[in-house]
């Protein structure tokens, strides 16, 4: 059982009970006829053959109150597009795929890319952000949830309670982020969260002063969870990163946008394993290096915004905090991994340290010598202003898409 305590910051949802997911489901079915809910799965065409998310879809299968549920795929040609249209076609739910690689949503994304308003970079925030205008589009639901498809422990209880602070209508929260402990294999995962970004949060209260901003984003138990949900309308006025760096970035859009008490996170899960990545970059997909930097960038560039003045010399100083906070957190991971009698490998920790530190300074150097690069992908509400009918074209191609030939 865990505990129950609170920040002060934003609500904390434990598990306490360990309330039965048929019982969850009964009340949220009840809440549905109120506030509709859909979900948002991001996804590569590589998952549909990994062992997580034929599971997942199989426990969506299940799931009684979703109205929609919209499939980002990326990274499919034609014939994948097709086998996948095959394999969800198991959801007893409204579903869509959205086949970004598809020539109707490249269209779209071509002429989006004229005006500038074009998310370039390929990647989960680009994916997610595709997704989100299309449930925009769909206008079917009053709450949405999203998830990574790639989560290997999933079973049906984590949606519903990711949702239920949203979908119930006596509550008033706009914003619910997922919280676990990453531990599977007899030892302590998560070494991003862990490693990286708690200590950095603290390096840079110590480096550039006392801010609310930073105790905000200390408050959440898994800032890097990929498990949040949020009120549909919120996705109209948020700028996401279209990179790794699209956690954080919402976490930040939400601070900028609605008070803490409409914030809240919620224990979905009593253990959490998901597809681990490399450290450096041998697979292609940039690894935990890349990942890493894109956090550090997305947070620089957010202080930034808030008058944050960054040099060259305090990226310096940020780094040597940096590395004393991490060890000293890794010495406390491993007394917590020995009174709980699992396994704990310093050497792999401290070289996970050691490439976060490097991560640091080249995000830095990149913050100096591009202050630009690396923009946020504009709000759905700008790109409606540029192009009015944009989001009515999206859900028609994506009918097309799913419904006629492709
Ligand atoms: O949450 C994290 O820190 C990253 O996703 C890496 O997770 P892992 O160490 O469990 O692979």
């Amino acid at each position: 059982m865990s505990d129950f305590y609170q920040n002060g910051v934003i609500t904390n949802f434990h598990n306490l009970t360990h309330r039965s997911v048929e019982s969850l489901e009964k009340e949220m079915v009840r809440f549905a006829r109120k506030r509709k809910m859909g979900l948002i799965l991001p996804s590569l065409f590589s998952e549909l053959e990994g062992p997580a998310l034929d599971n997942i879809v199989n426990e969506l299968a299940k799931v009684p109150y979703l109205e929609e549920i919209v499939i980002g795929l990326d990274r499919a040609d034609r014939d994948q597009f097709l086998f996948a249209r095959e394999f969800f076609s198991r959801l007893p739910q409204r579903h869509r795929i959205l086949w970004n690689d598809g020539p109707r949503l490249k269209a779209l994304d071509a002429e989006l890319d004229k005006e500038g308003l074009s998310p370039s970079q390929p990647g989960k925030g680009r994916n997610v952000w595709f997704c989100t205008g299309y449930t925009l589009a769909s206008d079917r639901t009053q709450c949405v949830a999203l998830h990574d498809c790639d989560i290997v422990t999933y079973e049906r209880g984590m949606l519903a309670r990711l949702l239920y602070p949203l979908a119930n209508p006596a509550f008033q929260y706009e914003f619910c982020k997922g919280f676990y402990a990453r531990v599977a294999d007899g030892k302590l995962n998560g070494r991003v969260g862990r490693l990286l970004v708690g200590p950095l949060l603290r390096s840079l209260q110590k480096v550039y002063g006392h801010s609310e901003y930073l105790d905000y984003l200390s408050s959440f138990r898994y800032p890097l969870s990929g498990e949040f949900a949020m009120r549909t309308h919120v996705l109209n006025g948020i700028k996401i990163p279209g990179d790794w760096g699209l956690e954080i970035g919402v976490l930040s859009e939400i601070y900028r946008n609605y008070t803490t008490r409409q914030t809240c996170q919620v224990e979905i899960a009593d253990n959490y394993d998901h597809k681990h990545q490399p450290l450096a970059e041998d697979d292609g997909t940039g690894g935990l290096k890349r990942m890493s930097n894109d956090i550090v960038q997305s947070l620089l560039r957010k202080l930034a915004t808030m008058g944050v003045p960054l040099t060259s010399d305090s990226f310096r100083v940020l780094k040597a905090t940096y590395y004393r906070n991490a060890l000293d957190m890794m010495e406390i991971y491993n007394h917590e991994a020995t009174m709980n009698g699992l396994k704990f490998d310093q050497h792999i920790e401290e070289a996970a340290v050691e490439m976060f530190t490097q991560a640091i300074l080249d995000a830095g150097q990149s913050f100096i010598e591009r202050p630009n690069e690396k923009p946020f992908i504009p709000s759905w509400s700008r790109v409606q202003s540029a192009f009015p009918d944009i989001l009515q074209r999206i859900y028609q191609a994506v009918e097309e898409d799913n419904n006629g030939n492709v």
